[in-house]
């Protein structure tokens, strides 16, 4: 380049309008190293080869892409500030955000940070988060759009500091140049959210070709990348909202613990067989080589839903089963010819016995949270052991005439599953956990690391199994959850089963799925709700942020369900006009029979829809789901469908629980509804009609 600021730049031709523009490195010892800066119209990439250079950051270290001064338009971003009216007068001066919120200053940004005085002074003169956030889209660097988003919330600079890993500066080595400087500080944890070094011609296939939602495979925040690889004394837990990375960082630890010790049996689970087929699928997406395992105890790493983990411990335990059903049920079982719900046989066993219990607790709801959560993990085979036991977080009491008619039932329960030789999937991992405990080491079937997902909705027989699997040592648990997506199940005390986090917990706040708009949108959601972790702390939203920006989330509200429809369909014909991907439109509903309507009217109106009811997307067609399908998915366009009174929060739902589990029932619901908002990366459309449901009237 001619009058290039920086001599390093070139550009290269990619056909006859688009060029790349690339800065070459030359260092003592390697081959020559390009970086790739991007591809653009050739004016334009002319125009940045000529004006942007490579720097190393004096003040942090990271490599940077910096223009000599700051584009006009970066500090020109102040969406809300107009050209002032004539005759008018003028408003109050607003106060400059940063400032008077966190009393940051310049000396904060440019010598603590490292941002250029020019940028500094942009993020100071806003007057307000939103326009601090369009400021931060703008930067051309990872560094600083996420030191920015930080400064938005209220980070404090060391925070900011450590987050980015600002403080692990590679230092310049005595008479090495600046090329090899630069080299050497790619590897700083800042530069490494931005650039990665290829060495070879395959991983720079799978890279280009992997697109831009493949971003994750290459390019990991610096907090991502030590919660990666970093050595832990015991139990992990990464907690964090939705899209913040958890299921990307679980899915980066197991390859590297698979890399690390090839030897090592690595077991990476997650609530359902779907979810654990996605994560299957997205771990050969992030390394083809890395070794998986087909059995448990094998090297590499096995990727299963819990339930197929318990069963496979069935499978391996042969005859020995029996013995381990014994400490479950208090006599030996004989091998199960079928394999049932949690749910199913309470409605007869209830039916049979007809308890003297009040009739808000004659619900298979309450007997099979009492099995999943008391019963089985305590391992009670009589009546007089049920009444001794202490009974935590179950809202309801029982005193001991009632414990005495619950207990009736659950006889009742279990000897109808031995005569028609059934096990449930609860019962499963309860035995798989005796097994494991009693001869797991032996049988060579124990894990030296496992890596749960969902971990939110998982029983305490789930944690019991998880625990008696994972050999108690370094790096044997790792656990990634929300609290706010808890759809299933009752809260879970993790402490009780064996599983002490004490002090190994992090979260985790940038989201890297949905706008800042649909962030807002879906976290407003859950307000005015209280959320307790696994470790009984209160969960809260702060500090969340995302560094995208998009269309605000779009209400409508329809008088009757025919024009909520008809709605629903002219936003997706026009979506589909705009030539958005139909596999990337999805219609969440709350009931399937909700999906199959939403379905039927759109097919009515010339708009084609798929229903799944499973995780298979796609195809060719928006699709319409259950909104705990989508759980653990993402699409660029949701629409939640009918979310009004009476639909959502779901009155069944809410009529089963006894009364005193209600309240938990209608949390369970509102995270439905969260869980539903967080899939959609760029636009959120909300429908209801007549009364809105009770859950957006007091949210967003
Ligand atoms: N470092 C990253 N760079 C680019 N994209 C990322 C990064 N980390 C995560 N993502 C993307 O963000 C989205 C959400 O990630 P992921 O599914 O891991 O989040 P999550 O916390 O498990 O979400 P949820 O709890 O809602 O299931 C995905 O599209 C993923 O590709």
């Amino acid at each position: 380049m001619n009058q290039a600021v920086d001599s390093r730049a070139r550009t290269a031709r990619v056909d006859q309008s688009w060029r790349a523009v690339l800065y070459c490195l030359d260092t003592k010892d390697q081959e020559r190293t390009y970086v790739y800066a991007g591809t653009w119209e050739h004016d334009t990439a002319i125009e940045r080869a000529k004006t942007i250079k490579v720097n190393l950051n004096a003040v942090n270290g990271a490599v940077e892409l910096i223009a000599e001064t700051m584009p006009a338009e970066t500090l020109a971003a102040r969406p809300d500030v107009g050209a002032p009216v004539v005759g008018l007068p003028k408003p109050p001066a607003a106060l400059p955000y940063l400032e008077s919120q966190f009393n940051y200053t310049i000396a904060d940004l440019v010598e603590m940070l490292g941002f250029d005085e020019a940028s500094a002074r942009g993020l100071l003169s806003a007057t307000s988060e939103t326009e601090v956030l369009a400021i931060a889209e703008k930067f051309e660097n990872a560094w600083q759009q996420t030191a920015a988003l930080g400064l938005a919330v209220g980070d404090s600079l060391d925070k900011i500091r450590d987050d980015l890993g600002l403080n692990e500066k590679v230092e310049p080595v005595p008479g090495e140049t600046e090329d090899d400087h630069i080299v050497r500080a790619l590897q700083h944890p800042a530069s490494k959210m931005q650039f990665t070094f290829v060495e070879d011609d395959e991983e720079l296939r799978r890279i280009i070709e992997g697109g831009d939602f493949g971003a994750w495979r290459v390019f990991l925040h610096p907090e991502q990348a030590r919660y990666a690889t970093r050595k832990y004394n015991g139990p992990f837990r990464l907690t964090g909202g939705a899209g913040t990375g958890k299921t990307v960082v679980l899915l980066h630890r197991a390859r590297h613990l698979a890399r690390a010790t090839p030897e090592a049996s690595v077991v990476l689970t997650t609530f359902t067989k779907a979810l654990a087929e996605n994560l299957r699928r997205d771990l050969e997406r992030l390394d083809p080589e890395v070794q998986l395992a087909e059995g448990l105890g094998e090297p590499g790493v096995l990727v299963r839903g819990l339930d197929q983990l318990s069963n496979a411990v069935r499978g391996k335990a042969g005859t020995s089963y029996a013995d381990a059903a014994a400490v479950i049920f208090g006599a030996a079982i004989e091998p199960a010819r079928s394999l049932v719900g949690a749910a199913d046989g309470w409605r007869e066993a209830i039916d049979d016995v007809s308890p003297d219990l009040p009739t808000s607790l004659l619900m298979p709801s309450f007997f099979e949270g009492e099995y999943l959560h008391v019963i089985l993990p305590a391992r009670l085979t009589t009546e007089q052991e049920y009444f001794a036991v202490r009974r935590p977080g179950r809202g309801v009491a029982l005193d001991r005439k009632k414990r005495a008619a619950v207990w009736a039932v659950v006889d009742r329960y279990r000897k109808s599953a031995r005569i028609s030789s059934s096990l449930s999937f609860p019962e499963i991992a309860a035995i798989s956990a005796v097994w494991l405990e009693q001869r797991g080491a032996d049988a060579g079937v124990l894990a030296e690391h496992v890596l749960i997902d969902e971990a939110q909705d998982l029983t305490p027989l789930h944690w019991q199994f998880l625990r008696a699997l994972a050999g108690e040592g370094k790096d044997d648990l790792f656990i990634a959850e929300d609290t706010h997506q808890r759809i299933y199940g009752q809260h879970v005390v993790l402490s009780r089963y064996g599983i002490k986090i004490t002090g190994r917990s992090r979260r985790l706040t940038l989201n890297y799925r949905t706008t800042e708009e649909n962030l807002r949108y879906a976290l407003g959601l859950l307000s005015g709700a209280q959320y307790v972790d696994s470790e009984s702390e209160q969960e809260g939203v702060h500090g969340y942020r995302s560094a995208r920006r998009g269309p605000q989330p779009l209400p409508l509200a329809a008088a009757s369900n025919a024009e909520m429809n008809q709605q629903i369909a002219e936003v997706v014909r026009e979506w589909l006009a705009d030539d958005v991907d139909p596999s990337t439109i999805a219609i969440l509903a709350r009931t399937k029979g909700e999906a199959v309507a939403a379905r039927d009217a759109l097919n009515a109106q010339g708009v084609h829809v798929d229903v799944i009811t499973t995780q298979q997307t796609g195809g060719d067609k928006p699709v319409a789901l259950t909104m705990h399908t989508a759980k653990g998915m993402e699409f660029s366009r949701v629409v939640l469908y009918d979310i009004s009174d009476g639909v959502v929060p779901n009155e069944y739902a809410l009529r089963n629980a006894a009364p005193e589990e209600r309240e938990d029932a209608l949390l369970r619901e509102r995270s439905l509804l969260y869980v539903a908002a967080s899939r959609a990366r760029d636009a959120l459309v909300v429908s209801w009609h007549g009364k809105v449901s009770e859950l957006l009237a007091e949210g967003p």
